[in-house]
């Protein structure tokens, strides 16, 4: 999987300019011609007089499909983007574990959380709705909501306790990475790996989406197994940046998020400097709707696990740290079969959110920028409404269109923050919508 690429062969190998197409590809680019050394890492003397940095996403010795790491040629050493840090109050942002809140033994659910008028950029704007695992192991997860009503500017961001996986749900937003540029609008999800400094800016207004925090093993694309070589996610629709750098040697904040704590520095120039850079450690966009779901031809539901599109493993086969399942537009067609979701008891817990439209087991109550909590074990389902709808329904192929859903599906109980608890959108009535599902059993009658 050679991501090479020469300036000009990458302008015609990729389907945007400015980004390079691919998943996990070994990539290469350069803004300055010859800033890449050719077939080394480490020469004595860089071109234009750059330092070569490692950035390692795994191990050393992790086995090679697993392996990830990128060599950046770069004005500075990362270590020169180090000064005295001081504390920060870390807002809502929270990290795991954390035990503010008892987890209530209840199936939960929220109206979406109105973006306020206050200045928040993205740093200000996360705001921590679950944690599960610990952080410090390496384990588990946070789903938050972003609220973001300003750019980010002469300010850097890094987040050393994971990965983090945006699902854009209004409003554009541009990432500026050491990597290059990623624009990314609602509908696209945009992973930023664990260390790599980012400056999100605002493209049209303010913006509010989820964000996955996976404090484990980065997400990877799932297997295919008998579906074969296509569909699902295809890799040639994930996209990452070409190098851009900034020479700058104006002040510039830098907060780096390591051990659950916001650090604050301040620089006198700008951390976004990499001339170039190689390798398969790397941020990247994949448009939601380029997923190609494969689902029951005949009858029957299958399980979600086959809109997999993005998972973060474990050490336990099968057993993700975290998924990223999408409920995107798709054909119905199964003859004599209830096609909304089953009636679901999981030991893996569930947080779901909605980018647009409508999810077809709750038809109405889950709401763009709204969110669920069906936590470890909780028993869920269609609606009420959906139910006698479903069970009723003239059984034609039928199009679920205008629809996009997601799910955070992790192997750890989730735990909900203050914040999440007191949400005023916190929806105290949500298992009514289940209280309409009355008896229909008749042992008299089939
Ligand atoms: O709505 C949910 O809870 C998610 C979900 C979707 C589905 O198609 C099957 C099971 C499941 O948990
Ligand atoms: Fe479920």
């Amino acid at each position: 999987m050679s991501g090479f690429a020469s300036p000009r062969a990458q302008a015609e190998a990729t389907t945007s300019p400015g980004y390079l197409s691919g998943f996990g590809n070994g990539f290469e680019t350069e803004a300055l011609p010859g800033a890449l050394p050719v077939g080394r890492n480490s020469p004595q003397r860089c071109a234009y007089g750059l330092y070569a940095e490692q950035l390692s996403g795994s191990p050393f010795t992790a086995p090679r499909a697993a392996n990830q790491r990128s060599w950046l040629y770069r004005i500075r050493p990362s270590v020169r983007h180090w000064g005295r840090f001081e504390k920060i109050d870390a807002g809502w942002w929270r990290t795991a574990p954390c035990t503010e809140v008892e987890p209530p033994i209840a199936p939960m659910r929220w109206d979406p959380i109105p973006i306020p008028e206050a200045k928040l950029s993205f740093i200000d704007g996360v705001h921590s709705i679950t944690t599960a695992g610990d952080a410090a192991m390496q384990s588990g997860m946070a789903a938050h909501v972003y609220l973001v009503t300003r750019s980010m500017q002469d300010e850097a961001f890094s987040n050393a306790d994971g990965e983090m996986l945006f699902v854009l749900q209004q409003g554009g937003m541009r990432f500026v990475t050491e990597f290059g540029v990623i624009d990314a609008a609602p509908a696209e999800i945009v992973v930023i790996p664990r260390g790599v400094k980012l400056r999100v800016e605002l493209r049209d207004g303010p913006a509010r989406g989820y964000l996955c925090e996976t404090y484990g093993s980065p997400f990877t694309l799932p297997e295919r197994g008998p579906i074969g070589a296509n569909c699902l996610a295809n890799p040639r629709d994930f996209l990452t940046p070409v190098a851009a750098y900034e020479d700058r040697e104006t002040p510039c904040r830098l907060v780096v998020k390591w051990g659950g704590t916001l650090w604050r520095t301040d620089l006198d120039h700008s951390p976004f400097d990499v001339v170039a850079w190689h390798g398969n450690y790397v941020p990247y966009k994949y448009d939601l709707r380029r997923f190609s779901p494969v689902g029951p031809l005949l009858f029957d539901h299958a399980d979600p696990s086959i809109f997999t599109t993005l998972t973060a493993p474990s050490e336990i086969p099968g057993t993700a740290n975290v998924d990223l399942v999408i409920f995107p537009e798709r054909w119905m067609v199964a003859e004599d079969t209830f096609r909304p979701p089953w009636y679901h008891v999981n030991i893996m817990s569930e947080f779901m959110g909605l980018v647009f439209g409508q999810y077809d087991a709750k038809p109405h109550g889950f709401v763009p920028g709204g969110f669920s909590l069906h936590n470890c074990m909780l028993p869920h389902g269609p609606d009420a409404a959906a139910f006698a709808a479903a069970s009723e329904a003239e059984l034609k192929p039928h199009k679920l269109a205008d629809t996009l859903a997601f799910m955070f599906e992790t192997r750890f109980p989730q735990r909900l923050t203050q914040y999440a608890a007191a949400l005023p959108g916190l929806q105290q009535d949500y298992l009514a919508c289940w209280s309409g599902l009355r008896r229909h059993f008749t042992p008299g009658r089939r």
